[in-house]
């Protein structure tokens, strides 16, 4: 996008500008006052202004209301502005203006949203999971979110870098080499498992296994740390199972990554152990700026900032006893590195909230440290737990961690059941690419529609559902508006903006112009759920507006206009879903 691209001042955003002016006009020292302009049940906007400035004036909040109104400019978007209740004013807009914005939005590419975010680099960690250890539900969490909001700030002009944080590195690989190399018919590659395992989940069991014995066979655990030293010090033999290990890991994540439609890819691969040989300079920088001390022979970050329960301090290991390096300080070296390398405005970490305090004291560190300074922000976006039917966090019957891939398919072949029963006339290969789309947007949507720090029910059959806040409902709006426009032989009228509006045309143009607003809020939020339920609202307006105002059969020039109503609404569900990761298919 180029930064000339010509934005579509939303109508909410003319009118606070339309307000402001009168009230600067009406006393100049309230001129830049918030004009308090929101949408309102009573009429179009409603405008606050007044109540809130009473005050500073001394005069009535009605009669300022009044001021305000014999102030306002002729002309622009405000048809009327009544003062009403103890001084609010009612704004209705003018029709020809709400006409106006649905053809400049429909005329742009990018729908009239401008680019809020451009330029600022913005570093999103998300997926993160472990080498040889299966993905669980949290991680699918990420992936979703992680990839949504990338999508979100990357369109409104964000320089993004996607990083996935793989935990590629620490001393369970050590024990896991030597396992393997003791067990030398154990398979695990991808090509001798077939279809049924995946190499990750192979290298799980196996991991186990060799846990098992490091805790059983004292010889064993001497030779699998002796092991960890060879792969440390880069013995290539160590290095090149390590990497192995590490690449077959990587093909099982890209299945569920490539099912799940999500943007990373494998350059966004930037693990644990690449921070290796930034480790000991990170350290020093921290160790020399004062900031670590000395606790039985370990270095630990003392926080300033956080206690724990009563009072404990809390702190970060920096380096530990045996001269090891954790989790702790290779996030310490990844943030100075994403702002010295990287360059970036703005770090984003993925995780669930119950890493919210070991990124509080990374940040604290970071700007301890002066890595982390001037405009440069750090935010964690902390999500809850997915639980099972009963309440508690999902496992298999048996107690072990659900498989994602079965997850999936679960939610897939339910999609199946439900678009079979609307469309019996799909031939099967159809139905199986849509029940895909559908099946994979109900799992998606379902993570991004709930609060993201709530924990929440996998429930396929809600997820499926045709009816209410669901993925596979917006879907369906958007092929059903899909549909309309095919019969009308989609033709590009033009909109005439002297018809004057029906209350449901006018309701969706007011939804259709908030767009840009919602997903200005979701990058300021790192919150998706604004995004789904803003578009569940457009595509309820969209019925009320089908309810009631016909379409195909009403005569010209009424007929081009709400033509280019559904134009504009097929376009924005479709851009919506898009950006939250959801394929919406033309038919369905
Ligand atoms: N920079 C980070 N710490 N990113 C998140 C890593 C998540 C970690 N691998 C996990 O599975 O919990």
């Amino acid at each position: 996008m180029s930064v000339h691209h010509q934005e579509v001042p939303s109508l909410l955003g003319r009118i606070a500008a339309a307000m402001s002016e009168a009230i600067g006009r009406v006393r100049e020292d309230l001129s830049g006052a918030d004009p308090v302009v929101r949408r309102s049940e009573h009429a179009d906007f409603q405008c606050n202004a007044a109540l809130s400035l009473a005050k500073r004036t001394g005069v009535k909040p009605r009669d300022l209301a009044a001021d305000i109104v014999a102030a306002l400019g002729a002309g622009g978007p405000i048809a009327s502005a009544v003062p009403s209740g103890p001084g609010f004013l009612n704004v209705t807009v003018a029709d020809d203006a709400i006409w106006e914005q649905v053809a400049a939005r429909l005329a742009d590419s990018r729908l009239g949203v401008g680019v809020p975010e451009h330029g600022r680099r913005t570093v999103v960690d998300y997926s993160a999971p472990n080498i040889a250890k299966e993905m669980h539900v949290g991680h699918l969490r990420t992936t979703i979110i992680g990839d949504s909001l990338a999508r979100v700030v990357g369109f409104l002009g964000a320089e993004v870098v996607r990083q996935n944080h793989l935990g590629d590195f620490g001393t369970q690989f050590g024990m896991l080499i030597q396992y393997l190399d003791e067990h030398p018919d154990a398979a695990w590659h991808q090509d001798e498992l077939g279809d049924e395992v995946s190499a990750v989940s192979a290298l799980d069991t196996l991991y186990r296994s060799a846990r098992a014995e490091f805790d059983a066979d004292p010889e064993f655990a001497d030779r699998a740390r002796a092991r960890v030293v060879a792969l440390q010090s880069g013995d290539p033999a160590t290095v090149a199972v390590w990497q192995d290990i590490v690449a077959e890991s990587e093909r099982s994540f890209r299945a569920i990554y490539d099912r799940l439609n999500v943007l990373l890819t494998p350059e966004d691969s930037v693990g644990e152990s690449f921070y290796n040989p930034l480790l000991g300079d990170t350290v020093d920088e921290l160790v020399d700026a004062g900031l670590v001390v000395e606790s039985d022979g370990a270095l630990v970050f003392y926080s300033d900032e956080v206690s724990g329960p009563e009072g404990k301090p809390v702190t970060l290991m920096v380096r530990k006893r045996d001269g090891g390096y954790g989790y702790d300080t290779t996030d310490l070296a990844t943030i100075r590195y994403r702002i010295r390398d990287l360059a970036a405005d703005r770090l984003v970490y993925v995780t669930d909230s119950r890493q919210a305090l070991h990124f509080q004291l990374v940040f604290e560190a970071a700007r301890r440290a002066g890595w982390l300074t001037g405009g440069i922000t750090a935010e964690h976006v902390a999500y809850g737990t997915i639980l099972g039917p009963d309440g508690r966090p999902f496992k298999t019957r048996a107690g072990g961690t659900v498989r994602l891939m079965d997850l999936l398919d679960a939610a897939v072949s339910r999609a199946r059941a439900v678009v079979e029963e609307k469309n019996p006339e799909l031939d099967a290969a159809e139905l199986d690419r849509i029940a895909e789309l559908a099946g994979i947007a109900a799992v998606k949507y379902a993570d991004l529609s709930t609060s993201r720090v709530k924990d929440y029910s996998f429930d396929v059959d809600r997820m499926v559902s045709l009816t209410g806040n669901t993925g596979v409902y917006l879907q369906y709006a958007h092929a059903r508006i899909r549909s309309i426009l095919r019969k009308a032989g989609d033709p590009d009228t033009s909109v005439d903006r002297t018809v004057p509006l029906q209350p449901a045309e006018r309701a969706l143009g007011l939804e259709l112009d908030a767009y840009g607003a919602v997903l200005g809020e979701v990058a300021t939020t790192l919150e998706p759920h604004r995004l789904c339920g803003y578009l569940y609202d457009l595509a309820r307006a969209f019925t009320t507006f089908y309810e009631n105002c016909p379409v195909i059969k009403a005569d010209e020039p009424v007929r081009g206009n709400r033509l280019a109503l559904c134009r504009l609404t097929a376009r924005t569900l479709g851009h919506g879903l898009d950006l939250l990761g959801i394929v919406a298919p033309e038919r369905m």
